[in-house]
């Protein structure tokens, strides 16, 4: 491109760069007005709702008034909030205005117009013109999609026709363009080359600048009710949804917020990793959320597994049969859970005492008594309600006996002096006409205060044994050939043994959650509009039955990579959306499938898909690196050694460098080594960190999920140490997390998973066993 062009364009940047200096000194002016303005209408309003308040005459009117004021603090906050909101855009826009600039030609015109897209619209002072259109505008699809000639994009009137004529990139850094070029492509390699060739951050970035073709399908699907994005990995699965948010929430600004919609992340990790993604693009966070946290919420008290647990526990040798646990997280015994409930009579119902104070309060049978007096037609969620209800009156009268009791009697002799004033509440003593009413007032509040518990115990369902219920399931449910009898009995007693000690395996989490709300009619929540749930390959069918029941309304974007199952067989993309569209009771399903995988270099990515059967599949990105090193020991001693060269090799070059590891206890034991040699900058991560430093990391395969580091070092990839895992969808996922240099370490031979065809792409180095 000749340089006349250039400095046309540089000419521009540098006149858009002035606006938005303008208008950050008149928006950073003009939030400071409006927030004088709420702090006046703010002190106005405090002062206007303490008057008045105790003549009776005034206060029909002074609450009118009162309303308006309060209408005018809220106002007066929005527009703050909309000028401070203008105020991030533009600081975000300053330094990288834009990063694309489409010409288009509608029929009819005589000349093309040109549109400038970033991260968000900008408009000159006076409103008239368009200086910047957000890439989330209909028409900035078309510099995703598009190439030169006849195109269509989608606005809420329907589709538009128009003629690309031209589509440049750019990249502005610090207001000055650095580089520029025209394409017909999605977007060139080379500023994708550029942006993937950078080291690895403490967050990740917002790919707006360089979307896909593939990828700007799945942000811009707005129609489906069930998304499966099936991408390899590295592919961006995880960087399109977070745009996708970004993109509904930019189309549905009224109808949708932040709020009502949630992320299901693999990690405490990953969502801190991805925290500024949505911020950087001027949007808010959706919630964010673990199984682990979603579940834990659920069954206060009880411990239950969670999904690092299970893969600990799954790599020894004699775990539990997974035909058991299969059929336990099928949709079928989703199905059988329903069908159990619809069909339970009262006898069934499992009732428990509550008790207060070491004694039964209200006794299973006596609430299962009044349950049987309601209404039999009645649906058994309204009856359950009616029932606390019940319980509800009861145990108010029940208060006045209780007062009368010696406990009550011994608790007010204990009082101090602080404690019996807040039992008076509003009144004090000259209330009272003699010590016997004071004394009958104070007793029935110390008791009512005390009962609380059992009020909570009523509002909480405590009076249903769930547990129990779920056990009588197990014992009725009619289970398949495949399964014995003695390792079904064997699965139920293990599962009675759990609840005494307050723990629960993660496969009878969904069942049991769904039993407790089909029975008790909660656990709904109908105001989340959309579910994201990455690495799905990591929830069971179960739970996907029970997430659609959780949330009724909300469509759902799945992501998911088959080949990084750890323990689970591959399932074909298609056969997976059949399946889940069933699941999920879907009418509108859509699958998208990624198969380019950007994060490591060609070599990298070269190596990792040869591991896999269908890998052939994988289009590796043209980034060129480091052939991935294979270095193979034989004592335990040498491998120790090894990792500590390797890891002051590679530290030299990167910024962070991971250390993969099966397990966390073997995590554990590199960390301590390598402390011993006093590497600096070494952090040992676990499943509860959520933050994730610089330097050397040691964790296990399962924390990395979703994680991308610059450099890898695959612990210990034999065939000894990785008996009793998927080898390859282990080596596979290790392999995959690292950017720039992959190191691959046995501790004697290797793990038949590096195949011929996948070691032909290895540097390997042996070291002969040390025969002393
Ligand atoms: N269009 C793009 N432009 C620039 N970078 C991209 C693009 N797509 C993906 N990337 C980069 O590739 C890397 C991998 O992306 P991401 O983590 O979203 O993939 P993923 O499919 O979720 O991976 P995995 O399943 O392995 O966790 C990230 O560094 C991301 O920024």
């Amino acid at each position: 491109m000749d340089n006349r062009e250039r400095e046309k364009e540089q000419a521009r940047v540098d006149d858009v760069e002035k606006q938005i200096d303008q208008q950050v000194i008149s928006t950073s002016k003009a939030v400071e007005d409006a927030h004088k303005e709420t702090r006046a209408v703010e002190r106005n309003y405090s002062e206007n709702a303490s008057i008045n308040r105790y003549e009776v005459d005034d206060i029909a009117e002074s609450r009118s008034m009162i309303e308006q004021q309060r209408q005018l603090v809220s106002r007066a906050a929005e527009s703050e909030t909309i000028l401070k909101h203008q105020l991030r855009t533009l600081k975000n826009l300053k330094g990288s205005p834009y990063f694309g600039r489409i010409d288009i030609q509608d029929s009819g015109e005589k000349d093309s117009e040109t549109l400038y897209i970033g991260t968000s619209s900008l408009m000159n002072e006076d409103k008239t013109d368009f200086l910047i259109y957000d890439w989330r505008a209909p028409i900035s699809g078309v510099y995703y999609n598009g190439t030169l000639g006849p195109v269509s994009y989608e606005t809420p009137a329907g589709i538009q026709n128009t003629e690309l004529k031209k589509k440049r990139q750019f990249t502005i850094k610090d207001g000055q363009i650095t580089n520029m070029f025209d394409t017909n492509e999605t977007v060139g390699d080379e500023v994708l080359q550029a942006a993937l060739g950078k080291q690895n951050d403490q967050y990740m970035h917002n790919i707006v600048a360089t979307i896909q073709k593939e990828q700007n399908d799945i942000i811009r699907d707005t129609r489906s009710d069930l998304l499966l994005v099936q991408g390899v990995a590295g592919s961006g699965k995880t960087s399109a949804i977070l745009q996708r948010i970004a993109y509904l929430l930019y189309h549905s600004r009224t109808a949708l917020n932040a709020d009502q919609i949630v992320l299901f992340s693999p990690n405490n990790l990953f969502s801190h990793y991805i925290s500024e993604v949505l911020p950087s693009l001027g949007e808010r966070n959706m919630r964010q959320v673990t199984l682990e946290g979603f579940i834990r919420r659920r069954f206060e008290g009880l411990q239950v597994e969670t999904l690092f647990d299970r893969y600990e526990e799954r790599q020894k040798p004699h775990h539990q049969s997974r035909v058991v646990a299969d059929f336990i997280e099928s949709e079928s015994f989703m199905t059988a859970i329903a069908n159990y409930v619809e069909n339970m009579t009262i006898d069934q119902l499992q009732f428990a005492d509550i008790r207060f104070n070491g004694q039964v309060f209200f006794a299973a049978r006596h609430i299962k008594e009044l349950y049987r007096q309601l209404p039999a037609t009645m649906a058994p969620a309204d009856k359950l309600v009616q029932l606390k209800n019940k319980l509800i009156r009861e145990l108010q009268r029940r208060v006045k006996d209780e007062a009368k009791k010696d406990w009550v009697a011994k608790e007010l002799d204990a009082l101090d002096l602080q404690q019996l004033h807040s039992l008076y509440g509003k009144k004090n003593i000259d209330d009272f006409k003699n010590e016997d009413e004071q004394y009958a007032y104070l007793a029935r509040r110390l008791a009512k205060r005390r009962l609380r518990v059992i009020a909570d115990a009523i509002y909480n369902n405590y009076f249903l044994d769930f547990y129990n219920q779920y056990n009588q399931f197990l014992q009725s449910v009619s289970i398949p050939q495949t399964i014995s009898q003695r390792e079904w009995s064997k699965m139920m007693l293990a599962f009675q043994e759990g609840i005494e000690y307050h723990r629960l395996k993660l496969m009878h989490a969904a069942p049991l959650m769904y039993l407790r709300d089909l029975i008790s009619g909660t656990g709904q929540n109908h105001s989340f509009q959309y579910v994201f749930i990455d690495e799905m390959q990591d929830y069971s069918t179960a739970m996907l039955v029970y997430l659609k029941h959780a949330f009724p309304q909300a469509k759902f974007t799945v992501l998911g990579d088959s080949e990084q199952a750890l323990f689970k067989p591959l399932q074909l993309p298609e056969e997976l959306l059949s399946n889940l569209s069933t699941v999920l009771k879907a009418k509108q399903p859509n699958l998208i499938a990624l198969r380019r995988s950007y994060r490591s270099t060609t070599e990298i990515t070269d190596f990792a898909k040869a591991l896999l059967p269908d890998g052939d599949q994988i289009i590796s990105f043209t980034r060129h690196g480091k052939k991935p090193r294979l270095l193979v020991r034989y004592s335990d001693k040498e491998i120790q050694q090894t990792v500590i060269e390797e890891t002051a090799d590679l530290v030299t070059r990167h910024e962070t460098v991971a250390i993969l590891t099966k397990n966390q206890e073997q995590a554990r034991a590199i960390y301590q080594q390598l402390h011993r040699q006093k590497v600096s900058h070494l952090h040992l991560l676990n499943k509860d960190d959520s933050e994730l430093p610089k330097g050397t990391l040691i964790l296990p395969i399962y924390l990395a999920k979703g994680l991308e580091f610059d450099a890898v070092i695959a612990a210990d990839i034999s065939a000894k140490n990785l008996e009793n895992t998927d080898e390859v969808g282990m080596i596979y996922t290790m392999a995959s997390r690292a950017m720039h240099e992959l190191v691959l370490l046995s501790n004697g031979p290797v793990s038949e998973a590096v195949n011929e065809k996948a070691g032909r792409l290895l540097t390997i180095e042996y070291q002969l066993p040390n025969k002393q």
